[in-house]
Parts: structure tokens; sequence; C-alpha cells
């Protein structure tokens, strides 16, 4: 028999008014036995998959009209009359075609066009996804935007807050028996709302064909040429215009019209099993400020990361903004802003908002689901940090993923520039998130191998913020993160002096502000370093400190060069020139599929620093004779097994793991937990 496919969706049925009162008067009742007998039904599902209910059994369930488009059949309902947005169905046919999660396109097989009532609907032939992966590529590079190709993507992926899931089951015993309990199920619902049950039609008008597996395959195996068009740098534009290119909701909105209900919004998130969220404010979107609600695109291309590149199962990962209103007044202006129109709440307001989030992540979604902080601005994020890193799984990126990252290539350019991390100077512009992070990890790497204490291997860090070096005499002036970076010094203004004074061997740029390494600058690195290590870290590449071309051509073609957004190879004097990407992207998928096949329930700097030894590790000596510090894009999911081993073996050792027993062969636990987006069989 071939696969059997069950999708619930709610269904459709004008009610009429006296019903609908004797419905609202008993609801509370019925919701109640309701909910007894779905429990009763999803436990047996339950043991039927072998401990995953793969059946939603909720009453929330909804299916949101692509278009805000009544697809209910309600259309006749007269004002005063209330309806129950309900449809069961089971996914086929044309409505199967429009369905993200389960459409196949051509990719069809003639079976399945059989058995799900899709002839005439496709034309006759069968495709392999591999074929539609190359025909989308096609289609994809036509677009001579980035922007362009980002909106191709994002039509392609968006997941609808549909709530449904499919049974695939193997015995024919099984599927009667769960035939039948639908059925039985079915029957009870349409009794209890008064509902029509409706097979096989379900009235759509989605205008882009949309198909998930088919965005992750595409994206995992074009990562290198879709990474800058899913992620940075085109995500950053994406921000900014959000409000114009907004076609479908993504994500999960909060803002402060949701405060004291902020549980109550997260459940109608169509998924339960959530194992990672990332959060934004909007309030520092890369090196693009404050982009209130419309740094959305921030968790949502992540989480794109985290499923391509760490193996998360789309359905898994939850993207959230908390609009708290923008002080951007070039949005407060613009009619198409999606977000609140007021300025920023600050202090309490703020953090009131937060802590209800926090408090409702752990309530509906356990202790274990992973938290990614991204993006705040300094103020919050250390202070968010703080607070609740010892409470929560919580992770911020910024401050932690970035660390780790550029640690993994200083520990693997030591291979090119010589020495050993001890005996290096590094130079900071941009005290931030980012810069303090970074510095910190390194102090704790450092004197893990000095054994000396971290105040000792700060002395060899030098931080220098839009006031200047951060120095003694700054002390009492300086925010609390600054504060273990006042070295005893004179005052240093600007970038170019402290270079020609402290002499450093690595200079690393993370102020968020474009184009500051000069000529200058790194002539002055050149003329103290044979091999000066660079790295450009700000985001997107307009905000990049330099360019490729800029470190290498004025550096003679001396420099090791990274920076955070991706720059093509540079051929200079005859040679071609090849920069890595010390972009968190290499970490945060690997560092957090670690935390979850381990089940760590807090984050550890000792984890930062397997993440970071391990993709260190993973630079060839193929990667070196091109003058990269960081392995290529295309072994990501290699690289992130890796990262995940390492960290979840970290997570064991320090006894933060409860996944018990701990598998064996680490390696291979993580690529055998990975989601990878082949085609499911239907029956
Ligand atoms: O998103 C990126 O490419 C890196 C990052 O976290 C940032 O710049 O804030
Ligand atoms: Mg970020």
């Amino acid at each position: 028999m071939g696969n059997f496919s069950i999708n619930c969706f709610g269904t459709s049925k004008k009610i009429s008014k006296d019903q609908n009162n004797i419905h609202s008067r008993v609801s509370g009742e019925k919701e109640e036995k309701n909910v007894s007998g779905r429990k009763k039904i999803e436990s047996v599902l339950k043991d039927v998959k072998g401990g995953e209910s793969v059946l939603d059994l909720s009453p929330r369930s909804t299916v949101v009209g692509d278009d805000g488009e009544e697809i209910y059949g309600e259309d006749c309902a007269t004002e005063d009359q209330l309806v129950t947005p309900l449809t069961f169905s089971v996914a086929s046919g044309y409505s199967l075609l429009r369905d993200p999660q389960y459409n196949k396109g051509l990719a069809f097989t003639e079976n399945e066009r059989d058995a799900h009532y899709l002839r005439g609907l496709l034309p006759p032939t069968v495709t392999s996804q591999e074929l539609q992966v190359k025909k989308l590529m096609n289609s994809i590079r036509q677009y001579e935007l980035p922007l362009q190709k980002y909106v191709a993507m994002m039509n392609l992926q968006a997941r609808i807050s549909t709530r449904y899931s499919y049974i695939t089951l193997n015995s024919m015993k099984c599927d009667l028996f769960l035939m039948l309990i639908l059925v039985v199920w079915c029957v009870l619902w349409s009794m209890m709302y008064g509902s029509s049950i409706s097979l096989h039609k379900k009235k759509e008008n989605f205008k882009t064909e949309r198909n998930e597996r088919l965005f992750y395959k595409l994206l995992i195996d074009n990562v290198d040429e879709l990474l800058p068009i899913v992620y940075t740098p085109t995500v950053g534009e994406a921000c900014q215009k959000y409000g114009t290119i907004f076609q479908r909701p993504q994500g999960l909105y909060i803002s402060l019209k949701e405060k004291g209900k902020i549980l109550e919004v997260m459940k109608n998130w169509p998924h339960k099993s959530i194992q990672v969220i990332v959060v934004t404010d909007g309030e520092r979107i890369l090196g693009l400020g404050d982009l209130g609600c419309q740094g959305m695109g921030i968790p949502v291309g992540k989480l794109a990361l985290y499923t391509a590149l760490g193996g998360f199962r789309p359905s898994a990962c939850l993207p959230v903004t908390i609009d708290v209103g923008t002080n951007n007044q070039k949005l407060l202006n613009d009619e198409f802003y999606i977000g609140l129109k007021q300025r920023r709440a600050t202090g309490q307001e703020y953090y009131d908002l937060l802590h209800e989030f926090m408090s409702a992540v752990k309530q509906n979604y356990g202790e274990k689901v992973l938290i990614q902080f991204e993006d705040f601005a300094n103020h919050n994020a250390f202070e968010l940090l703080t607070k609740y890193s010892t409470n929560h799984l919580i992770f911020n990126d910024d401050i932690q993923g970035t660390a780790s990252v550029v640690l993994a290539g200083v520990v693997a350019a030591l291979k090119l520039i010589g020495g050993t991390l001890p005996d290096h100077i590094f130079l900071f512009l941009g005290a931030g998130e980012a810069g303090t992070g970074i510095a910190e990890l390194i102090a704790l790497e450092m004197s893990k191998q000095t054994k000396a204490p971290i105040e000792e291997s700060r002395k060899k860090i030098f931080l220098l913020d839009s006031k200047g070096l951060i120095v003694s005499s700054r002390k009492n002036s300086l925010q609390h993160f600054k504060k273990p970076w006042a070295h005893e010094h004179e005052p240093v203004k600007t970038l170019l002096e402290a270079v020609k004074i402290i002499k450093p061997t690595v200079l690393i740029g993370s102020s968020g502000v474009g184009k500051t390494f000069t000529k200058e600058v790194i002539e002055a690195m050149t003329s103290n370093n044979e091999k000066p290590f660079i790295l450009a870290l700000s985001n997107p590449t307009s905000q990049s400190e330099c360019t490729a071309e800029e470190a290498y051509k004025w550096s003679e073609g001396r420099a090791i060069f990274a920076s955070g957004s991706p720059f093509d190879p540079v051929e200079y004097n005859g040679k071609v020139y090849y920069s890595g990407q010390a972009n968190n992207a290499y970490i945060f998928p690997g560092f957090g599929l670690g935390l979850v096949i381990s089940g760590a329930i807090r984050v550890h700097d000792d984890m930062l620093l397997a993440a970071s030894e391990s993709l260190a590790k993973q630079v060839t000596d193929e990667n070196y004779a091109k003058g990269l510090t960081f392995p290529p894009f295309t072994d990501i999911r290699k690289i992130s097994a890796n990262i995940a081993a390492n960290v979840a073996a970290k997570a064991y050792e320090l006894g933060l793991a409860t996944l018990l027993p701990r598998p064996q062969n680490l390696v291979k636990y993580a690529e055998s937990c990975m989601y990878f987006p082949l085609y499911c069989n239907y029956r």
C-alpha cells in the first residue's frame, strides 16, 4: 500500500446565530471534554509512531488564507452570523500542490498523482528534486538584484501558519486503525461544533509555488551562492525594505500590544515542538541600526541557516521579533512600516515585556529550548545575557557566537602568521557586543594556555571606541562591559595613532562603521608585521571596515584577511587572494545542535571554546594554501556536525547534559539527528 497521508486543517461551516449562542454557552465544558479526548487520541498516535505524536489534534487548528482571502467557504455568511473556521481535509489535489510543507511540484510520482488527485493538475512530466534545483537556480540567476533573489527565495520558503501533520505509517493495520480514529474524531468535532467535514476541497489562491523542502535543498546544494542572499549581506537590505517587500508574514510578532498575553499569543504559533528560538528587538540590526519590527528578517534568516547548515527541522525553529517601537524616524514616517508607530519603550516597561516573553517560552516549550538573542543594542544585550544565562538556555550570537568564530579564525591563522596565541597583540576598533565578546573569549583561551590569570591575558588586548582607546583615565564614564579593558595607558584618540603606538599583530574591526580601516591604517599594520591579520567584521558589506581588495592592495598582498560579509576572490599583481568569512554562521547552527543533542540546560563559556576549537581544526592544508583561515561553507553540514559533537562532549563533561546515556560516537550521532530536505514518499 502506498503512503497514506492525513492533513488536518480547520473546517468550514456557517452556523446560525442560535447555534452559535448554544455553542458559546457550553463551549467551556466542551472544550474541556474535547481536550481530554484529544489527549487520548494523541497518546494512541504516539504509540503508533513510536513516541512522536505526529497528528496535531488541537481545536485551535486554523488555516490562514494567503492574501487574507476567505478560504473557509463561508463567503455567503451575513455579517451578523458567526462562523466556525474549521476544516478537516486530507491534503490532496490542488491544496497539496499549494501546501509548502508537502508540495513536491513536478516531482510527484505517477503513483502519488493517482493517489492524491493530482492528475491533470500537473503537466505529464515527472522530474527529480535535483532537476528542480537546477531549474530554480537558473531562474534565480536571471534576477539581477540580490533583493529580487531574496524575495524569490522567501516566496519559495514561506511556511503558512497551519497546524497539521502528515502521518506516515507502515502497516495497513495501522492505516485502518488510524483512519477509524480520524473518522470518529471528525464526527465528534462536527457534532460539537456543528461543522461540516470537507475532504479534498480547500479554496486557496496562492500566487507562487511554495515548496519548503526544495527551498532547503536549494540552499544546501548552493550554499556559497545563496547564503549571501538569504543571509548577510542581502538580508540587511531586506530588513531595511521589509515593509515594502512584505508579502507573507513569517515568524511570531510580539509587541507591546501583547503585554500580559504573550503566552496566549505564543500558543497561536502552529508548531509545538520548538527546539530553537531566534529573537530580536530590532534595535541594532547588523551595522544598520534601529530597524524596529523590520528586524524580523534576521531571525527568519538565522533560522533558515539553523535548518540548512545545522539540520534543525524547520518546524522546530521559531523566529520572534519583539516590537517595543522604534526610534528610527524614517520608519515612523513610512506609511508602509509594519511595526508599532511609537518611540521605543525603555527601562522597566521594556524589561517587563522581555521577562514576560522569557517566562512564556519556558512555560510553553520547556527548559531545553535554546533562545538565541540577535541584534539587540549593547545597552540591553549584556544585561539580558547576564540576567537570563543562569536560568535559561540562552546564547547571544553577537557576543558569544562572533567570539567563538573569531577565536577559531585567529587560532587557525597562527599557521600563517606564526607564533602562539599569547604571542600576539590584539587591537579592536569597536568595543560593543562583538568587540568585548571576542576580546573576552580570546583572553580566556590565552589564560587557559598560559595558566595565568585572565587579567594578565587582557593586557595583550586593546579596544578603541568612538572616544578613543579604552584607558583607565576614562574608567568612571565607561559602560560596565568596557571596564575590564581599561588599561593603564596614555589616552589615544585615533585608530591610526593606536596602530602606530600599540603595534598590534591582529586588527579587528567590530564597530559597525564602514571604511574605517583606511589605507594609512593598513599600511601601518603592514609596516609593523610581516603578515598582518586583518578582520573587518562589521556587516553588511556597506559597513565593512575595508574591502578584501583594499586589504590586499594596501598591504601589497601581505595581509591575511577575513570579513563578516563575504568578498569575492581578488586578483592582485597576477595572484588570486581568497578571504575567509568570519561570520557566526559557522558557529551557531552547530553550536545549537550540540546543545540540543545533549539536552544541555545551560550555555557555558567552555562550550564556546569547544566550538571554536572544532572549527579551527577543520581548516585544511588546502585552505591554508589559499590563505584561508576558515573552511569553505560548502562543507558546512559536516563542519556543523563536528562542532555539535565537540560542544555536546563538553556539555557531558561539565555535567550540563541531560540526555543520557551519552552516545558513543557524537559526530555520527549529530549527523543522524540532522534533518535533510529530501522528499518523502506519500502513500
Ligand atoms: O548576521 C550576521 O551576518 C552576523 C551578525 O550576527 C551581525 O552582524 O549582527
Ligand atoms: Mg547579529
